[in-house]
């Protein structure tokens, strides 16, 4: 805790009712010496850290002991101990300490050596110093490139930072060639050596280091200056430094007592640390300024840090005709499709049940996550577990984000998005529901929970995926097995949720109803053989469904567009790399690409389809990105990656066709796109629009949109990101989502 704050924390009248010292402060005998205020009492609290033996001893000393004429003249135009406004010497300060009553005959004076000490551990001292030969070559060169300079400004290069061994073996160097003599101590680097502020300053005329009062023998040149430590700072530094040279600090133990300032007039030790600490942590504040040295650790490590990435070789573009590769290419279908539904509906067990049939899961896995999942008392989760792969989501028995799983039937490759149903992770959901082709709806039949599912997030996640643009569902009627596989049960699940499904836009022809149990594998595989079920039921498996879809269009020859889904750091072989769909357009190894919303350039050092390495991809595929020649600190989850000859813009304003799932007015919002996410506000209500012919119905600009109404609405964001017509977006306010649509325009 800092002094101040401890200070703060004290009830002075408690500090002083602990002591009675034996001295009686009432007892005031007509002299001045008895009667000792309140505010001497707590200025000599102050003055010796509530080190109440010494407050008291120095009140004594001064009020009570000492005649009344002593006393002035020891302490000249003052009742008392020098209060905090009061610059106080370091003398009166430590008068009282042990290492300032040195004897004069014990005091040892500093005798500075005559050469650099050379060698290890600084060698022998006798004669000239032993220099090494790399630094009587180094000591040449630099005198070589002295001679050569006008003056001393010159630019070193910005790489010379990093090599730190050397550059300090040069400044040792130079002081033997120019034979100034060492203090035995390391030097630090002077703040006119970095270069970069050389670069930011232009060279002035040589100034002279302030006159400071001192023994002439400890005086140090302004070079040969170290920067003073953070408790020297605090403890030693000159009343009045000249502002060029404030960073220096002279040594001068021996004129402490006249150039002593107030102590506590900046930040103490313990605040630097805490500021410090705090900073570190990330909490705020923005700490004390940084030391010219911490300024050059900052400035190399973000050297280092961006040679990282900049050292990583750019790759060479074959130059390939994208589109006639992929043409020429054998190829299948390629689907992404996201499940969804009510939280506990079944989707991840559904899911883990379809790859477990299909051999991409063994059953070595499966019995591992059984047991596993049984210890934790959580056995009907083991096959939920082959997607919930977080060690939170297995805890918990929720999926949170977005799982990603891949199988293949004849025709098509198929990626799973395994959207969580909990309504606290909706953003997640969006994200996935954003990469998808269709959606497979997840409904749990079991007695009473069906109700409850389409009062939570059911409907929602169906509108959702409709408004982005999805149109084609599997609707699979789970935990049938619960309700002992009632045909009547099925049916009046199915109507139900197909009148709401077409109310919001979905054709009767691109909606499927099958009935099934995920957890024991009925109709997702494999056809079930439950007699109550194939009396009424013998149409198509989940997989079988899946495998029917027609194939998806892609828009190869629209600009290249690609969201990053993730980002990966730290490879060896690969420093930097993105992963996510290609929505539109085509790319290949050694393209160059443009982030967005950072506007930095980058290339493509190589490609990843499927862990195997390719030439190009093209929109609909799934990728790993491999990049160069871009800092990390430019790319976050959500970003958009475009072509530089054409770009995606940045927008702050736009406008947008959108289903009100809430009552829409001007109001704050969050804009979900994809990955993407930002705050923004429903700036103004353009109209209410029919829902067929989208014309304009009732007045114009109305205040309010009821829920189920189609609105044109304007949205201003704080920010400005990659958004563009005919892009879908989602607007959520307070955890809720209030509406989702057509981006219509950015402004
Ligand atoms: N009886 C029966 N139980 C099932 C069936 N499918 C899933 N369950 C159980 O339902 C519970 C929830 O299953 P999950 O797969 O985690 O549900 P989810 O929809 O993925 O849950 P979230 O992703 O968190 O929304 C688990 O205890 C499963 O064993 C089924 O077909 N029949």
């Amino acid at each position: 805790m800092s002094r101040h704050k401890i200070v703060k924390n004290m009830d002075l009248d408690d500090e002083l009712d602990d002591f009675d010292g034996g001295v009686d402060y009432n007892d005031n005998d007509g002299d001045n010496t008895g009667s000792i205020t309140d505010k001497q009492i707590q200025d000599a609290l102050w003055h010796y850290y509530y080190d109440v033996e010494k407050s008291v001893g120095y009140l004594v000393n001064t009020h009570i002991a000492k005649p009344k004429k002593e006393n002035k003249k020891s302490v000249p135009k003052k009742s008392g101990p020098a209060t905090c406004s009061e610059r106080l010497s370091f003398a009166d300060f430590f008068k009282d300490m042990p290492w300032l009553n040195t004897p004069v005959d014990r005091q040892a004076i500093f005798v500075e050596p005559l050469y650099l000490r050379g060698g290890l551990l600084g060698g022998s001292s006798d004669g000239a110093p032993k220099l090494s030969k790399l630094q009587i070559l180094a000591a040449a060169r630099k005198k070589k490139a002295q001679e050569q300079k006008s003056g001393s400004s010159g630019i070193e290069k910005p790489m010379s930072d990093l090599a730190i061994n050397e550059s300090s073996k040069e400044d040792t160097t130079t002081e033997v060639t120019s034979k100034t003599p060492s203090r035995g101590f390391p030097l630090r680097k002077r703040k006119d050596s970095n270069p970069h502020e050389k670069h930011q300053k232009p060279p002035s005329p040589k100034k002279e280091a302030p006159k400071v009062e001192s023994n002439p023998q400890m005086d140090l040149g302004p070079a040969d200056q170290a920067e003073p430590s953070a408790f020297a700072s605090t403890m030693f530094s000159s009343p009045m430094p000249p502002a060029p040279f404030a960073n220096l600090f002279t040594l001068s133990y021996t004129t402490i007592a006249t150039t002593a300032t107030d102590p506590f007039a900046g930040p103490s030790p313990d605040d630097v640390v805490i500021a410090a600490q705090s900073k570190a942590n990330g909490k705020g504040g923005k700490g004390p300024p940084k030391t010219n040295a911490e300024k050059k650790a900052d400035q190399i490590a973000t050297g280092v840090e961006a040679l990282k990435v900049d050292d990583t070789p750019r790759a060479r573009s074959k130059n390939l005709d994208v589109l006639k590769e992929w043409g020429s290419a054998e190829k299948k279908n390629e689907a992404n499709f996201v499940v969804i539904g009510h939280v506990d509906a079944g989707k991840s067990t559904l899911m883990g049940r379809l790859l477990y049939d299909l051999k991409v899961v063994d059953q070595r896995t499966i019995d591992r996550y059984r047991s596993e999942a049984e210890k934790m008392g959580k056995s009907s989760f083991a096959l939920a577990w082959v997607l919930d792969q977080g060690s939170e989501e297995r805890a918990r028995g929720v999926t949170i984000d977005i799982a990603t799983n891949k199988f293949f039937t004849d025709k098509t490759n198929f990626t799973i998005l395994d959207a969580p149903g909990h309504r606290d992770f909706i953003p997640n959901m969006i994200a996935g529901a954003s990469q998808a082709d269709f959606a497979v709806l997840v409904i749990d039949a079991s007695t009473g929970s069906f109700e409850s599912g389409l009062k939570g997030q059911t409907k929602e996640h169906a509108l959702l995926v409709r408004s982005m643009g999805v149109q084609r569902v599997i609707i699979a009627v789970n935990k049938l097995d619960t309700v002992s596989w009632s045909e009547d049960r099925f049916t009046e699940i199915s109507q139900q949720i197909s009148a709401f499904l077409t109310a919001a836009g979905f054709l009767s022809k691109n909606i499927t109803f099958i009935p099934c149990s995920g957890l024991r594998g009925d109709n997702i595989v494999r056809r079930s053989t439950e007699p109550e079920l194939i009396a009424w039921y013998n149409g198509p498996t989940i997989v079988e469904e899946l495998d029917n879809s027609e194939p998806v269009t892609r828009a190869l020859t629209k600009p290249l567009r690609l969201t990053i889904g993730d980002i990966f750091r730290g490879g060896v072989q690969n420093p930097l790399s993105v992963s996510g769909r290609i929505e539109s357009g085509s790319l290949q190894a050694g393209d160059a690409l443009l982030a967005q919303p950072a506007g930095q350039k980058c290339f493509i050092r190589s490609i990843e389809i499927d862990n195997e390495a390719a030439d190009w991809a093209v929109a609909g595929q799934n990728v790993t990105l491999h990049l160069s020649d871009i800092d990390p600190i430019h790319l976050k989850i959500g970003d958009v990656l475009s072509s530089p000859s054409s770009p995606i813009q940045n927008v702050k304003r736009f406008t947008a066709k959108v289903l009100a799932f809430e009552f829409l007015m001007p109001m704050q919002i969050d804009v979900h796109r994809g990955r993407l996410h930002t705050p923004g506000r429903i700036t103004e209500i353009i109209a209410v629009l029919d829902k067929g012919t989208g014309a304009v119905v009732g007045k114009k600009k109305p205040r309010i949109v009821k829920p189920g109404a189609i609105a044109r609405v304007v949205v201003d964001l704080e920010t400005a990101v990659p958004l563009e017509a005919p892009g879908r977006v989602v607007l959520r306010a307070g955890g809720e989502t209030v509406g989702a649509g057509l981006l219509e325009l950015g402004l």
